[in-house]
């Protein structure tokens, strides 16, 4: 049945989706790594696709920006269609200095400013963290390629515009590493509905240069493959 943002029937995702905020890029994913992809849904523009990788069946599906709306398609993933894993495929913002344009990161922890969670355990900041085996999964495959993953905790803001740059002192002396906006709603709605999650992401802007809209669209492969490996 049809959910109010997701116009697919019962068994047309895969238990295991990706998830980019753009729905081009989920289109460009679909295109680029999956045999037989076919449109499930595209709902508002939010285009969703199924078909398989190594013959085992996954899907995409975009997630738009910001917590909210991750929260929304995430959540009706795991309540409609029986999803039991996701790995957000993002765009990053760089703080740590040792990263540069291009690289991948996997999100150990991901801190937030959203009040989204706030009260979900009253008097409780909780601690927004992927799945263990899908986190060691995409280490692994690091390790087996010869590739390069940079493991570290995020900070998911709310905002994209008009950043609190005086936040990033304390966020480098905490250990973070990057900037996105939905790695915390995917790790919190993960903990809610019952299925694991992993946010693997390219740095697409450090402090004095980013990449083009272009690039962001196509500097993506190797995130995807690191995103797929936490699924084998
Ligand atoms: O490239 P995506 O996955 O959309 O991720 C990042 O890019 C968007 C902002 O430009 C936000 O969604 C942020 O989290
Ligand atoms: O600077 C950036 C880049 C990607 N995503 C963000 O949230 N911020």
């Amino acid at each position: 049945m049809a959910t109010p943002h997701i116009g697919a029937e019962p068994g047309d995702f895969a238990p295991d989706v990706l998830m980019p905020g753009d729905p081009r890029r989920a289109k460009l994913i679909a295109e680029t790594f999956f045999d037989s992809p076919r449109l499930v849904t595209e709902v508002r523009g939010i285009l969703g696709y199924t078909g398989t990788f190594n013959g085992k069946p996954v899907s995409v599906l975009a997630s738009g920006m910001g917590m909210p709306s991750m929260a929304i398609y995430s959540t009706e993933l795991a309540r409609f269609f029986d999803v039991k894993r996701i790995v957000r495929v993002g765009t990053i913002g760089g703080i740590a200095p040792f990263l540069g344009l291009g690289d991948v990161i996997a999100a150990s922890a991901a801190h937030t400013n959203s009040a989204m969670t706030a009260e979900w355990v009253p008097g409780v900041t909780l601690s927004h963290a992927p799945d263990f085996a899908m986190l060691r999964k995409v280490v692994e495959h690091g390790e087996a390629t010869g590739k390069t993953i940079h493991v570290g905790p995020l900070f998911t803001t709310d905002s994209f515009y008009n950043p609190d740059t005086s936040l990033v002192p304390g966020l480098l002396k905490y250990g973070t590493i990057g900037i996105d906006m939905e790695a915390a709603g995917l790790y919190a709605v993960a903990r809610k509905e019952g299925f694991d999650a992993l946010m693997v992401g390219t740095v697409s802007d450090l402090p004095g240069s980013e990449m083009t809209a272009a690039e962001r669209e196509a500097t993506f492969e190797n995130m995807v493959s690191f995103g797929l490996a936490a699924f084998q």
